[in-house]
């Protein structure tokens, strides 16, 4: 065992982690980055980046294929090149895997070790069987990994994860999806509009992360008109055989018990943080039921098991507050200045929330959820809902993108934008917008206030504006179709 002193010892080189390091060592030469797997990142490896080059493909294919009632056609079937489509994502991800392992390589060599960490004391790290680390504070940025629940661990063999499907050299015939969360919704329709047979089953009712039960339910019969959605799936014998797997189910239309045969089952049932193993106890780390540490948000210090504050942090999708690519950068960033200057700790800034489903329609949740505002307002008395239904939309119904909600949720007497969700056209430009006025703190009527141009989608915002002004009882509400604001706003 080789013997190390440093200041700052960060676990896990994933975005959080790398985002640590640069920042511990604006305070201290004396940083070590520990990587357990490859270098390259979850995001670019097998999260964001991958699957939104999988859902860029299936995007331009079911755009070709609904060209007719703008008054062009293809004259025969759009073909899907199964080999090129996951070379194209493949290449992809390892050009952007790239960039991460250039900048990986520039930091000094006696920064870098490789090896799966873990705790021996408070002040000591094991690495792999090759080192043994004193540090004076450490980060843990360990991410996450999928879960895959008992009963689909019978698919042996056949089950695929995000960390694996990406690897496949051909998009298979069929996937039974198992999970509609966020995972499972974006990677599911892009598989069905790649010509793909999936079936996507969930649990608990739960669709793309959505908190909003009008919206849930929306969504149900919107993507079922794609492909088969249940989210509260009756599944059963689950098995794997010579080539594939058989799942049995009750098919949610006509209650009826089927059996069927699918290539794989995609697991995109949930992520858990990366802690086993790492020996927290052994690092005097206070942990929840659940086994993550306790920790302070704003300056992601954990407390340890006699109540107080610990020279341990944490950051990223291993605290699993908010497991996001923003989040995590964030995080790490906080994290590293305050090992880096620790005692010396600040609170770091924290954004309001924002999170995309790169589905169609997307889905996006900016600032506080519905159930959260439940948790002191009631609707009707302290907050109200102002809506809107982008089906008569004018841009939209332009576009044929004519589907999807706003909900956008106002505070009654102040008049504040609190949050919003949006299952609805390019709701990732929306959520944004929506974001930064939530950020801004600023109320309804001052976002009625700002330029709208014509025709956009973003006049279904200000229409969802009015009527949550209404509805506040800040403006009378409107009686007819807005005329000053230009046909279909
Ligand atoms: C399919 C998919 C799509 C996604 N799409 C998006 C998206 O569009 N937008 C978005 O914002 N977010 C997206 N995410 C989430 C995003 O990828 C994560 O939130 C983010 O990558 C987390 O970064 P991290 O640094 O916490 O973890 P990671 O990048 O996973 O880094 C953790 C590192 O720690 C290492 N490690 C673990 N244990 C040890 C140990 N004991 N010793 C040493 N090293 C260890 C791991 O090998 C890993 O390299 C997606 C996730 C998935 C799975
Ligand atoms: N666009 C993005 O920003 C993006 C994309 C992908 C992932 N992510 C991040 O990754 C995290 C993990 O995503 P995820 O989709 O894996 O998790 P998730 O928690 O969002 O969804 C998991 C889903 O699986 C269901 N489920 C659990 N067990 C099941 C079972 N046995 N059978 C059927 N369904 C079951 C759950 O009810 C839930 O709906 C997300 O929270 C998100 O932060 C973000």
């Amino acid at each position: 065992m080789q013997d190390r002193n440093v200041d700052v010892v960060i676990i896990g080189a994933g975005s959080a982690g790398l985002s640590a390091y640069r920042a511990a060592k604006k305070h201290t030469p004396s940083v070590i980055l520990v990587e357990g797997g490859d270098y390259g990142t979850t995001c670019a490896r097998t999260g964001c980046m991958p699957s939104k080059l999988l859902i860029a493909a299936a995007n331009a294919v079911h755009d070709a294929r609904h060209i007719a009632p703008f008054g062009a056609r293809i004259e025969s079937d759009v073909i899907i090149d199964k080999h090129a489509v996951m070379q194209r994502v493949r290449e992809g991800r390892d050009a952007f895997v790239a960039t991460i392992l250039d900048s990986i390589e520039d930091f000094p060599a006696e920064d870098k070790l490789r090896g799966q960490a873990r705790f021996e004391d408070d002040h000591t790290l094991a690495v792999a069987d090759h080192t043994r680390v004193r540090f004076s504070r450490a980060i843990v940025a360990t991410g996450s990994s999928p879960h895959i629940p008992e009963p689909l661990q019978a698919a042996g063999k056949r089950i695929l994860t995000s960390d694996t499907i990406f690897d496949l050299h051909e998009l298979p015939e069929s996937v039974a999806v198992f999970g509609p969360g966020i995972v499972g919704l974006e990677l599911g329709q892009a598989l069905a509009r790649l010509g793909v047979r999936v079936r996507l089953f969930g649990r608990s009712g739960g669709v793309g992360g959505l908190q909003d039960k009008a919206l849930r339910s929306a969504a149900v019969s919107l993507f079922n008109e794609e492909f088969y959605l249940d989210p509260e799936a009756e599944t059963s014998d689950i098995q794997e055989d010579d080539d594939g797997v058989r799942v049995t189910f009750v098919d949610r239309r006509s209650g009826e018990r089927l059996t069927e045969r699918f290539d794989y089952l995609l697991a995109a049932t949930g992520r858990r943080p990366n802690l086993a193993g790492l020996g927290l106890e052994k690092a005097g780390i206070e942990t929840n039921d659940k086994g993550i540490p306790l920790y302070d948000r704003h300056t992601l210090q954990c407390y340890d098991t006699r109540g107080g504050a610990s020279h341990v942090f944490i950051a990223g999708d291993a605290n699993h507050a908010e497991p996001l690519l923003h989040e995590a950068t964030d995080e790490g960033r906080i994290a590293g200045h305050n090992a880096g200057r620790f005692p010396d700790l600040r609170a770091g800034y924290r954004r309001v929330s924002l999170a995309i489903v790169f589905s169609e329609p997307q889905i996006a949740s900016v600032g506080l959820s519905r159930p959260e505002i439940e948790k002191t307002h009631v609707l009707g008395q302290d907050y109200a809902i102002g809506e809107l239904n982008y089906e008569n939309q004018g841009r939209a119904k332009v576009m044929r993108q004519n589907h999807g909600w706003v909900h956008l949720y106002g505070e009654y007497g102040t008049g504040l934008f609190l949050g919003a969700e949006l299952l609805a056209p390019q709701a990732e430009h929306l959520g944004h917008l929506l974001a930064w006025a939530c950020q801004q703190r600023m109320s309804v009527h001052q976002m009625l206030n700002m330029p709208f141009y014509h025709p956009t989608l973003e006049e279904g915002i200000r229409t969802a504006l009015r009527d949550l002004n209404a509805k506040l009882l800040l403006e009378p509400a409107m009686l007819d179709q807005c005329t000053e604001c230009g046909p279909g706003a």
